[in-house]
């Protein structure tokens, strides 16, 4: 794995200690260069009982970093190391252990709503328990919105922020409070407590510190403020050697309220010690001349890879429409044919900014008012778990369905893993399995409409003898088990499909990137290109490049007309 290092990436590896910050473009071996330093510093490792902590965003980035380790070097992680998101550190180090100190609860508090469980709080239309897994604190301690589905409230917010006056929001506190004192939070709510924890204790974070003497933080664009002040922390209380990789370019997670700017800040802090990854080593020459015009550096990073460097073909603008987007996608699928590239779910992505392009290519209509009542939504986790089953992923159809059952039978907001354990012991683990089986068979195939499977499901259950009753919104319109649950597959599909947030990280030899006028808020594309934007300004843009940046040969990008091409092809390929 350390042959094929370039000159800087090997400098990451085996040269630089203290605080510094790897910026790097894309496909330029950010996680291939964190898998390396982590082998090399795992095999020359002495201490015991102290590790280092490797953290990324998402399940998908880290596992990534534990493949690469895995794949080039034959190593896993294991005590005294960590590799995990940066929240279940959080959740494992600080908050789950102390949350208690500081949330006025007296036992160990329990991680509630996702990616920990569905919280379905609340017991009719208007009830602000329901919105507990919705909300939580910034780091002024004013309460926030952590959806970007807004239609989830039934009133409006002022700016998302706590501003006096607004009834709705000071509601929104008092069930907060209510449940913090019960034990609950969410994953939001417990990054904030864990600051507060480590603001108050500094002895927790020395400690810590000492467990973990070196962090390395990949994907560290992503970092929240309220993340960035305990990285903060753990340094000012002994943490010496951290290492912060990323690109801000690729900030894409701004609802979860990542903040690029701070990544920037600590690369200007610690520049003397700081490193550009400038080569790519993922895609050709000509695609990332493209790229580069949105990007922050003026030069185009410098494709190295003896394979694809030189691959000849221009990436495209062409027009979609919306009426016939399956012309556009054999279009592409025959591009890939014409240049050898194998369409499988590995080599060839069709992605898109919106999950509307999704329906369109499905078929299926934008919006859907879905049937579910609060506090009755188990209903959705029996009927996604049921349909999940159905379309060959049983595991996660288990998942749901047991804690639906949970939740369904004991008049339950959540089922945390805790109150799932204690439930399972009560029955042992091999009874609970049987019975989750059987209510699994015998709900009604996930066909026709969600009403008549809800009567059909209620008769099932009652003439098995499950104490179970289903109930949904009698006036909603009807709606399929298709129209609500398909988007969470792409298995029917010959490639991958997905939003460019599923793909990030990846690389595949083909991608066609569909874009609409403008993202999902703010300014047309057009606006932004002819007015010289880059992915600094605007995180529709960065969006944008993060899915050009995923192929390594072939890449087609998808508008809806004329005008839009041309300010695509005048932006990326004209200059
Ligand atoms: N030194 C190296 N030797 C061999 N392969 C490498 C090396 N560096 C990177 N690669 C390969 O180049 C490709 C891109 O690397 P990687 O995914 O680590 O880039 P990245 O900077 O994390 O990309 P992005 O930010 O765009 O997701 C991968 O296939 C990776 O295995």
């Amino acid at each position: 794995m350390f042959d094929s290092l370039s000159p800087r990436q090997r400098s990451i590896v085996f040269e630089k200690s203290g605080k510094f910050v790897v910026r790097a473009c894309p496909g330029s071996g950010k996680t291939y260069t964190v898998a390396a330093r982590l082998a090399h510093r795992m095999s020359n490792w002495n201490s015991p009982n102290m590790g280092i902590a490797v953290l990324s965003f998402t399940n998908v980035a880290w596992k990534e970093v534990g493949r690469k380790l895995n794949d080039n070097s034959g190593s896993v992680v294991s005590y005294p190391h960590y590799l995990g998101t940066i929240d279940s550190f959080i959740n494992k180090y600080i908050f789950l252990p102390f949350g208690h100190l500081i949330m006025e609860c007296n036992k160990r508090p329990i991680l509630v709503g996702e990616p920990h469980g569905t919280w379905s709080g609340g017991n009719y239309g208007r009830d602000y328990d329901q919105y507990f897994d919705c909300t939580s604190l910034n780091i002024n301690a004013d309460i926030i919105s952590t959806t970007t589905d807004m239609t989830k409230f039934h009133f409006g917010w002022k700016n998302n922020i706590d501003g006096s006056g607004n009834k709705h929001v000071k509601n929104i506190r008092n069930v907060k409070e209510k449940f913090w004192k019960l034990g609950y939070a969410t994953q939001a709510d417990a990054n904030y407590f864990s600051l507060k924890i480590l603001e108050q204790y500094p002895n927790i974070s020395r400690s810590i510190a000492i467990r973990f003497p070196e962090m390395i933080i990949d994907e560290a664009q992503d970092t929240s403020e309220i993340q960035m002040s305990i990285i903060d922390q753990l340094i000012e209380n002994g943490l010496e050697n951290i290492t912060l990789v990323g690109d801000p370019d690729q900030a894409i997670f701004e609802w979860n309220n990542a903040r690029p700017n701070l990544f920037t800040d600590k690369f200007n802090e610690w520049i003397e010690n700081s490193i550009i990854l400038n080569e790519n080593r993922r895609s050709s020459q000509k695609i990332c001349n493209a790229t580069a015009q949105l990007a922050y550096f003026d030069n185009p990073s410098t494709s190295i890879t003896e394979t694809v460097k030189d691959f000849e073909h221009i990436p495209e603008i062409i027009v979609y429409d919306p009426a016939n987007i399956q012309a556009t996608l054999d279009y592409f699928l025959e591009l890939c044919g014409k240049h050898e590239v194998e369409v499988n779910h590995d080599n060839v992505a069709v992605i898109f900014r919106s999950k509307s392009i999704q329906n369109l290519i499905y078929k299926q209509p934008d919006f859907i008012k879905e049937p579910w009542l609060v506090g009755k939504k188990f209903v959705k986790d029996l009927a996604k778990g049921k349909y999940m089953a159905v379309n060959g992923d049983s595991r996660e159809a288990f998942r749901l369905i047991e804690r639906a059952v949970y939740k369904g039978q004991n008049y339950r907001n959540y089922c945390s893993q805790y109150e799932l354990e204690q439930w399972i012991s009560k029955k042992g683990l091999i009874n609970h399995r049987k019975e989750i089986h059987r209510i699994i068979e015998m709900l009604p195939e996930p066909t026709g409409s969600i009403k008549s499977w809800v009567l059909r499901a209620n008769t099932e259950l009652i003439a098995n003898g499950v104490t179970l009753q289903l109930r949904i919104d009698e006036d909603s319109s009807e709606c399929t088990f298709d129209q609500i649950f398909k988007a969470v597959t792409d298995k029917d599909a010959i490639f991958r499909l997905g939003t460019v947030h599923t793909v990030k990280g990846e690389t595949f030899e083909s991608v066609l990137l569909i874009l609409k006028e403008k993202g999902a808020k703010g300014r047309l594309y057009r606006t932004m290109l002819t007015q010289n934007y880059k992915t600094i300004d605007d995180e529709e843009l960065r969006i944008a490049y993060v899915g050009m940046t995923r192929p390594r040969k072939l890449l087609v990008i998808a508008v809806p007309n004329e005008l839009n091409k041309s300010a695509w092809e005048n932006r990326l390929l004209l200059r």
